[in-house]
């Protein structure tokens, strides 16, 4: 096997474009794009619908081809990382089997991958444990509720323990009691494993209170207007929220937030 470059980058993205053809004409869903994620970064997108932030994910997971600018992770293509399994993905809705345990969810992307049954119990194991869910692999989705099943569907996309996280709008559909709890445990989760995170939200105090560096982006076409590195310690209670440090920084996403929609109200 070959040895993976040496590097502390994850996403580098130059200058990134990509525009869909459509019957009804082209679609620019991302332009003029720079972006560079390093290791251990928590990196939040946020703007409004349709600013290209589940495109950006999708060109990073090699879901999505670029129609200009360049991007690598890991130093490799998106599609030569994809290959080497670069990332989990988690999705906006749990996407779990309903028909599997949760336990045999979590396994399946092993399973796939050629694991054996003892190395995938092993992980399946480690990763209920990672998310809080020990002792519920063996129910089914529906008997979970949906904080839980989101967590489930994070356990899947950390089972085979690939270094950078992609999670699009995990949270959106929860109540806000759960989406605070999850967002506490996804933090502890994050210094445990140390992993990188992309992490695709719409609301502002979700981004402060979980990133590293904020990305604010804006439509037609979509584009980044400002990027934030967050001053605030790793270590962050849910009371932090109330703080002059992070009311300053949510101020500032506002105000990016702002400019872009004038941007589009003026275009
Ligand atoms: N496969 C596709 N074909 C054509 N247009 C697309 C395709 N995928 C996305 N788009 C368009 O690209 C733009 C960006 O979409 P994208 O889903 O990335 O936005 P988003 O910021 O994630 O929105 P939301 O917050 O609603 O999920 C939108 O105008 C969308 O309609």
């Amino acid at each position: 096997m070959t040895s993976m470059p040496v590097s502390d980058t994850v996403v580098s993205a130059k200058d990134l474009g990509l525009t869909f053809q459509t019957a009804d004409g082209p679609v620019t869903a991302l332009t003029g794009v720079n972006l560079t994620v390093e290791k251990g970064d928590f990196v939040s997108f946020i703007g409004p619908s349709g600013c290209g932030k589940t495109t950006f994910l999708r060109v990073i997971a090699d879901l999505e081809k670029p129609t200009s600018g360049t991007i690598t992770v890991n130093g490799l293509s998106p599609e030569d990382a994809r290959k080497r399994r670069a990332y989990g993905y988690v999705f906006q809705a749990a996407a779990l089997y309903p028909w599997r345990t949760i336990e045999k969810n979590i396994a399946l992307p092993l399973e796939i991958m050629g694991h054996s049954r003892d190395e995938q119990k092993a992980r399946v194991a480690r990763t209920l444990d990672l998310v809080n869910l020990t002792g519920f692999g063996k129910k089914y989705p529906w008997q979970l509720s949906g904080g839980m099943q989101q967590r489930a569907s994070i356990a899947r996309a950390l089972a085979f323990d690939a270094d950078l996280l992609l999670m699009d709008e995990p949270f959106g559909a929860l109540d806000e009691i759960v989406r605070d709890h999850l967002n506490e445990q996804l933090l502890k989760l994050w210094a445990a494993t140390q992993k990188t995170i992309c992490f695709v939200t719409h609301s502002i105090p979700e981004a402060v209170y979980l990133s590293t560096k904020i990305v604010v982006m804006s439509p037609r076409p979509g584009r980044v207007t400002d990027i934030i590195d967050s001053p605030l310690p790793k270590d962050r209670p849910l009371g932090i929220r109330e703080t002059p440090e992070f009311l300053e920084i949510a101020h500032r996403v506002r105000e990016g937030l702002r400019a872009g929609h004038s941007y589009e109200e003026h275009a």
